[in-house]
């Protein structure tokens, strides 16, 4: 679990130069590749989520953010089609039913499709913010094996925000939702602009995505405040 902002320390918190900058990549970090692990802890002055008053009821299914989502769409045979739910405060619970199409290893779940489903969780806590964000860092641990046919029963939180960066924590059970942890992780979201996606998505999905007559969808295609 990640820890609050209450009880950060932040002490490896690094400077990250501003050298060896990506130019022309619309989007790309200024990072250089060289640079060290940045914390997944928040720093001090890290502030609690605040679910946005239009979120969802607790209970509530979010439903899928763009039928083309690998982790979410319906328009996809071999996605994940995870189904995630509002949970309380700036958190929520998912499933997703391991198909034969997610092996890794014979009957068992490729670790890269659980990881995504973590992602995919996690991702869904910023329509709870009505924040757009994409994921910066995912740190992952794959405690069991997860067999083809068993029900992922995933729950994530949102636990800091600080400026741009909001930190959140993701775990998935199996056996049921009281089950033993399967997998689970950590993560950094960077808050992004329409931009991201507008300038660096193909055109061709692009243009699809923002001419769905359906502006709730074109909305929730970006994460994007309707
Ligand atoms: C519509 C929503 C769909 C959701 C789908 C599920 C979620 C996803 O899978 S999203 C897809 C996967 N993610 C991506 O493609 C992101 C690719 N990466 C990028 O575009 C950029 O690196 C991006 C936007 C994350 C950051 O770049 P940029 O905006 O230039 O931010 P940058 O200035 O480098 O960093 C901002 C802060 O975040 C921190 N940070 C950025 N990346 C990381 C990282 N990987 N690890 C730790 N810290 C990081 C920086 O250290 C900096 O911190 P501080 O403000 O304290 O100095």
């Amino acid at each position: 679990m990640a820890r609050g902002p209450a009880q950060a320390t932040d002490t490896g918190r690094e400077r990250i130069p501003r050298k060896g900058r990506v130019s022309g990549v619309s989007g790309a970090t200024n990072r250089p590749e060289s640079a060290g692990r940045p914390s997944l802890t928040p720093p001090p002055d890290a502030t609690a989520p605040a679910r946005h008053p239009d979120a969802p009821a607790p209970g509530e299914l979010l439903g899928a953010h763009y039928d083309q989502c690998f982790g979410c769409g319906e328009g996809l045979p071999h996605g994940l089609h995870l189904a995630a739910r509002a949970d309380e405060g700036v958190s929520v619970t998912a499933e997703f039913t391991v198909q034969p199409a997610h092996q890794g290893a014979p009957g068992l779940a490729h670790g890269g499709v659980l990881a995504t489903a973590l992602d995919e969780t996690l991702g869904s806590l910023n329509w709870l913010r009505r924040a757009i964000a994409v994921t910066g860092r995912l740190e992952s641990d794959f405690l069991r094996p997860v067999p083809v046919g068993s029900v992922l029963y995933l729950s994530a939180r949102c636990t800091a925000v600080a400026g741009r960066k909001i930190y959140s924590s993701a775990e998935g059970r199996i056996g049921g939702p009281d089950g033993p942890v399967a997998v689970r992780a950590e993560a950094l979201f960077i808050e992004v602009k329409l931009d991201h996606f507008t300038q660096n998505g193909r055109p061709e999905e692009i243009r699809a995505a923002m001419s769905d007559p359906d502006q709730v969808k074109v909305a929730r295609a970006f994460e994007v405040n309707p």
